[in-house]
């Protein structure tokens, strides 16, 4: 499934095939024309989706086979149980609940954002997103809209990738800058071997790789590596931090014994390289890196910055969390083979409140447009990072000595926060996560209390322009209509 995955490409019909990364990606991020949208997003899903349907269904059984034979009753009761909990589903169930405000607060303005750019062919302003709309090929990130979502549009954000180009960034210089970022705090640094081994670039002689970037631990001691097609963007920037954060990770429980070098659970693994993308994002570090020109970031801007972050964090949560309510219903056989794709899309309306642009049937299967999908990678560890980062942020913070808004810190140089993070990533698995996350944070439980704090500006804006245009908050009106 991930060879077919990695090799796909949807071809022109007199011109060149494409790959996913990095041109389906660049017209998913980049084109509004939403027929030229929608081809790139049927012909992913054609070209993968469909082709991996009968391997997933085998790849079901045999998963599941696998999973009794270690003891447990199906393979997403063997994914669950990494995070040694009897009360996962419903705890999961409830953060979800806590979240749902911001969410529906942010999809009903830039449905109405999206509705005033494409027309009311396109969009029902009291109904779901057509999935092919909000700048990527899985809806999963709405940031490559930001222009089109912008709450102050006079004042647009720098273009920071523009700037990294006119000032020559490399790949290897974003592995550096993030690697800086990590020895500010006074953290350890990444062997030699890690920057003769790693994957920093797709290859230019041939071979066929999977583009998805990935961290690697070859529990030696001494090789650790980063698999990555890097393009010189900021958002490829950023997910060069996410996976710096892997391998700072790796390197501090590299001496315990094999069976503790983990994250506490696979959630914090996630959330360490997430929560130094939130300092390293912020206005104050790119300002102080050179990535940023002006200096004052007015409160009007401040609003933009945020809704920047918020297309990266908040679109996320639904996703996030249907992905492997997907999944366990599948293992478990509530969501039987004969109706994958409907039940795909009905948690995609049911979390997301998306459509698809057109019609599907069983002859197609989304999810397997999906890396995570295709390689058999869980992922509600992304859902639960989304909240334990923003906890880890303000721990950090506070230990840094910030004062202020919470979207404005920036914990690089910062010794004592750099501390607390290697005393806590030290313990790799050793310690029941629980414990672990006291010791960051002063409390054992996971809380959206500091997501919450650092969208409070945000949300104090959405809850008001949504008031003033009168949105509707969901979709009252649930069925997918197709443009004739
Ligand atoms: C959120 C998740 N991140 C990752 O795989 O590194 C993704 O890209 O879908
Ligand atoms: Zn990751």
């Amino acid at each position: 499934m991930e060879t077919t995955y990695s090799m796909a490409q949807v071809c022109l019909n007199e011109g060149p095939c494409l790959p996913l990364e990095p041109d389906l990606q660049e017209i998913m991020a980049t084109s509004r024309d939403q027929k030229e949208l929608l081809w790139a997003w049927q012909g992913w899903r054609d070209a993968v989706g469909r082709q991996l349907r009968m391997t997933f269904e085998r790849y079901v059984q045999l998963s599941n086979k696998a999973a009794k034979l270690n003891g447990y009753t199906d393979m997403g009761a063997l994914w669950r149980s990494k995070y040694e909990s009897n009360t996962l589903e419903q705890d999961l169930e409830q953060l979800y609940e806590e979240l749902q405000p911001l969410y529906l607060n942010l999809h009903a303005y830039v449905r109405r954002a999206l509705h005033r750019y494409y027309g009311p062919e396109l969009i029902d302003p009291r109904g779901p997103i057509p999935a092919h709309l909000l700048g990527n090929m899985w809806a999963q990130s709405w940031v490559n809209i930001l222009d089109l979502v912008l709450p102050f549009p006079k004042k647009p954000p720098e273009d920071i990738t523009k700037n990294m180009k006119s000032q020559h960034w490399k790949p290897s210089k974003m592995f550096e800058e993030a690697e800086k970022f990590f020895i500010s705090l006074g953290l350890l640094s990444t062997p030699p071997s890690f920057w003769k081994k790693s994957m920093m670039e797709r290859p230019t002689d041939g071979r066929e790789v999977e583009c998805h970037a990935s961290a690697w631990d070859f529990y030696n001691g001494k090789d650790f590596r980063i698999k990555k097609c890097t393009e010189v963007t900021i958002e490829d920037l950023l997910s060069i931090f996410h996976q710096m954060g892997h391998i700072q990770y790796f390197l501090q429980y590299k001496n315990l014994s094999m069976i503790f070098r983990a994250g506490a659970n696979p959630a914090f693994e996630e959330a360490v390289g997430s929560m130094i993308t939130l300092s390293a994002s912020s206005h104050k570090h790119l300002l102080n890196r050179g990535l940023l020109s002006h200096q004052h970031q007015d409160s009007e801007e401040e609003v933009n910055f945020l809704m920047g972050i918020a297309l990266e964090k908040i679109a996320l949560i639904p996703f996030a969390y249907l992905m492997d309510l997907f999944r366990w219903k599948v293992f478990d056989g509530t969501i039987r083979k004969d109706v994958y794709n409907q039940e795909w899309w009905n948690l995609r309306l049911k979390y997301q409140g998306l459509c698809p642009p057109i019609p599907r049937t069983e002859e197609d299967f989304d999810p397997g447009a999906k890396f995570h999908i295709s390689a058999s990678m869980p992922y509600i560890r992304y859902f639960l990072s989304l909240v334990l980062q923003f906890q880890f942020h303000e721990a950090l913070c506070k230990a840094s000595g910030h004062v202020g808004p919470l979207h404005r810190c920036d914990i690089s140089n910062s010794k004592m926060a750099g501390k607390l993070l290697e005393d806590t990533l030290k313990l790799g698995s050793s310690r029941p996560w629980p414990e672990v996350l006291q010791k960051i944070t002063g409390q054992p439980d996971v809380s959206v209390r500091a997501l919450m704090t650092y969208f409070k500006p945000l949300l104090n804006w959405l809850v008001t322009e949504n008031v003033r245009h009168g949105e509707i908050l969901g979709w009252p009106d649930f069925s997918c209509t197709f443009e004739e």
